[in-house]
């Protein structure tokens, strides 16, 4: 499914001019969740949606499912996904954006996970749809990581869940994605979570993020 289709598919779904959809964006509850690989960010998500109602879209997710549909764009993502780097902005936010709009009359809230990943993609995000309520931080120490995605990578299949990639995924992540959380830690809008513990034991700190929310 290419983003296009889906941009399409939210202005036949539901009424409204560009405009007033892009309002309805700004006035969302928006929850960035940021860490680094194999924190624990997709599980949390998971968890917060069945308590939570909150609408979860992975960047991730949607460019692999670009790569799965086979598309030029596809390979070209494919490529840099699996050398540990990050896609052009414009392609991610696009596609970010036109999924939002999609679920944006539904939605209790977005769950923004692996977004931004750089302080440019914050800037970004932040003229074009809307400024977040909350910033979960889901933070956890690099041989944790490292563990846990060694262990996805046994069923995962994905092709940046290897050794060799974690290392340039960890090096981006260091680089460009932590000066996001100091972006926003200094707005105040950062909850910082220590993933070390169990799924159930980071569940419970999320919960109690989020209901400081309301
Ligand atoms: N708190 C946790 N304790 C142990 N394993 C975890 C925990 N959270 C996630 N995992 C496992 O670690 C791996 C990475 O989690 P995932 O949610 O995919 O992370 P991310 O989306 O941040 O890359 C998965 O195999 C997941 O089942
Ligand atoms: N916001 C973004 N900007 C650029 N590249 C992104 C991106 N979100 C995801 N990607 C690309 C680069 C990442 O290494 C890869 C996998 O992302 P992910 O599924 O969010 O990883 P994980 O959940 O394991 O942390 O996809
Ligand atoms: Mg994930």
């Amino acid at each position: 499914m290419g983003c296009g289709n889906s941009k399409s598919a939210a202005i036949s779904s539901a009424g409204g001019s560009d405009s007033v959809r892009d309002n309805k964006l700004k006035k969302s509850k928006i929850v960035f969740v940021v860490g680094g690989p194999g924190s624990g960010k997709g599980t949390q998500c998971e968890r917060i949606v069945g308590k939570y109602g909150f609408t979860h879209l992975s960047t991730g997710d949607l460019l692999r499912a670009e790569v799965t549909s086979g598309t030029e764009r596809g390979q070209r993502l494919n490529a840099i996904m699996s050398r540990g780097e990050l896609v052009p902005m414009e392609t991610v936010l696009q596609m970010l954006k036109d999924a939002m709009l999609f679920k944006v009359d539904s939605a209790k809230g977005f769950l923004i996970d692996g977004y931004p990943r750089e302080l440019s993609q914050a800037e970004a995000f932040e003229k074009k749809i809307a400024i977040p309520k909350l910033v979960l931080y889901i933070n956890a120490s690099s041989e944790t990581m490292m563990e846990r995605l060694m262990n996805r990578a046994k069923t995962s299949g994905r092709a940046d869940d290897k050794a060799e990639t974690f290392k340039a995924r960890l090096q981006t992540y260091y680089e460009a994605t932590e000066p996001v959380v100091q972006r926003y830690d200094s707005k105040g809008l950062v909850k910082k979570i220590s993933a070390e513990g169990t799924a159930d034991e980071v569940f419970k700190l999320v919960c109690e993020a989020l209901d400081s929310l309301k």
